[in-house]
């Protein structure tokens, strides 16, 4: 069976993007949203723990940026299932080449596109339309005692968001910036 998903690298280690394939017929389409053999070939190496859904109401709502400690720690794996998002991740693995860095791509209900977020890293979102929704596989089970975050609008950080924040949790908004005393995540750490 030929493969179901184009796997993208990026320029961060392990980071992919994934664009599913869609199988089409006079009824509608189908695409698989997960496949253990594939996703291992690109670096999804445990069971999945959770399968989270979000649905977002209004455009310019930010969500993020957040992350578990280490030992739990999630890779996740975020469609869009409904309208457009910019999704945004940053590097905050100890060592790593691109610490602090942030990359972003646009997932939609059309493009077909997931992206494969390795341990280490913040993830967040925008919402570029309303009624967005988001349907995200993580390898970790939710932990609130290890819940981190960055503020999605730390200068230090320097996330170009395209459009003016329409919402954002308390939360979110009151998330930290990030010092000088940061050493990002041990991944192996006990
Ligand atoms: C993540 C999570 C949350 N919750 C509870 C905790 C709160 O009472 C409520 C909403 O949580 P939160 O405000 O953290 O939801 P988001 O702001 O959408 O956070 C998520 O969105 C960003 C973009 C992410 O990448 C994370 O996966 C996740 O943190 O659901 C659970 O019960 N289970 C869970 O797995």
């Amino acid at each position: 069976m030929s493969s179901r998903f184009t796997v993208v690298p990026t320029s961060f280690d392990g980071l992919k993007i994934l664009e599913r394939r869609i199988v089409g017929d006079e009824r509608g389409s189908f695409h698989r949203m997960f496949c253990a053999n594939e996703l291992a070939a690109a670096g999804w190496k445990s069971p999945i723990a959770q399968i989270n859904f979000t649905r977002t109401t209004l455009r310019g709502t930010i969500r993020g940026m957040h992350y578990q400690r280490a030992p739990f720690a999630e890779m996740k794996l975020v469609a869009c299932v409904s309208g457009r998002v910019l999704d945004v991740v940053v590097d905050l693995r100890a060592g790593s080449a691109t610490f602090l860095k942030w990359f972003s791509v646009e997932l939609s209900e059309d493009n077909h596109c997931s992206v494969l977020v390795p341990e280490g890293f913040a993830h967040g979102f925008q919402a570029l339309t309303d009624d967005v929704a988001l349907l995200y596989s993580v390898s970790s089970p939710f932990t609130a005692e290890a819940e981190g975050g960055l503020n999605p609008l730390d200068p230090r950080i320097g996330i170009d968001w395209p459009l003016p924040v329409s919402t954002i949790s308390a939360r979110d908004a009151g998330q930290p910036h990030v010092t000088d005393a940061f050493e990002g995540m041990k991944l192996d750490a006990a």
